[in-house]
């Protein structure tokens, strides 16, 4: 078995005139925290989209645990163990954290009609292992005290938590994290920084991240990829993107590094 979970190579899509991402490559090792860096506009959202294949490559190939993806249609991405978060929150809102957590279970797994309506044994165990698998998120998140409650009511930064759960239900051997910092006050990015870092270690799931949080960024990432206008302009550890001259200039242009960039939502 390879090292590398997924890979990236001369990837890139055209919007018209736009070019939001143009020639990226970059490999995911496995049990890695890997994140995308850039400023505005950068292709970061882009990229994870071709990966989810919402969009379409103009070129390049795209391929994830040995499987290529660039021509899979996007439930088979699922299927395959790809999880995502989104920018904007994607729950159901009038259900509750529970309820949410099972639908993350079975959103990905095909099951049979008739099996269903009979509640068949093959129906009954695959409800058992949706409800243990969201108990044990439960437990992991520390979201307990808010199992029966309807996600409509809760604050922003715990819906944040219910939807990385919902992501982590489905069963991921990759998880795409994007922003998930955004809309969080400094102790709740903490907090966050904790859950992802028990993604990596405890349940061994690899992630791709897009990050702004410079601190978060340097806290939980083994390695970033910085981007800028659609091309790649860095790869290293932490502390090397974040001096490299080029991601200085394309941040700021004049600051020693971009330790302090917390971008505003
Ligand atoms: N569907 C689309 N049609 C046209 N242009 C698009 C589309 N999707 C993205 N773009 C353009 O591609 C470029 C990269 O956008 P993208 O959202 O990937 O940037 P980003 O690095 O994620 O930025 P941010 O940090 O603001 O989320 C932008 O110029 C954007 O306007």
């Amino acid at each position: 078995m390879t090292n590398v979970l997924l890979s990236v190579k001369d990837l890139s899509v055209h919007f018209g005139g736009v070019r939001a991402v143009h020639n990226v490559s970059f490999d995911v090792r496995r049990g890695e925290v890997f994140t995308l860096i850039g400023p505005n506009g950068a292709g970061k959202t882009t990229v994870f989209n071709l990966i989810s294949r919402i969009y379409t490559a103009t070129s390049g190939r795209i391929t994830f645990n040995g499987q290529d993806l660039t021509s899979t249609p996007p439930y088979a991405v699922a299927t395959l163990g790809i999880a995502r978060t989104f920018q904007n929150i994607e729950l159901f809102e009038h259900a509750t954290v529970l309820q949410n957590l099972l639908i993350g279970y079975h959103a990905h797994r095909t099951s049979s009609f008739w099996s269903d309506l009979l509640f068949a044994p093959r129906t009954q165990r695959s409800e058992l292992a949706a409800r243990t698998k969201a108990e044990e998120v439960i437990e992991l998140l520390n979201l307990q005290h808010y199992r029966d409650s309807l996600v409509a009511g809760l604050p922003y930064g715990t819906r944040k938590v219910v939807e990385l759960g919902r992501a982590l239900c489905s069963g991921p051997k990759l998880i795409l994290l994007d922003e998930p910092s955004s809309g969080l006050n400094v102790e709740e990015t903490e907090d966050m920084a904790w859950w992802i870092r028990d993604i990596k270690d405890e349940l061994g799931i690899t992630v791709l991240m897009v990050e702004h949080d410079m601190t978060l960024v340097s806290r939980v990432s083994d390695r970033v990829l910085a981007m800028n206008q659609g091309e790649v302009l860095a790869l290293g550890s932490p502390r090397e993107v974040q001096s490299h001259p080029g991601v200085v200039e394309a941040y700021l242009g004049t600051i020693d590094d971009v330790s302090n960039l917390r971008r505003v939502a």
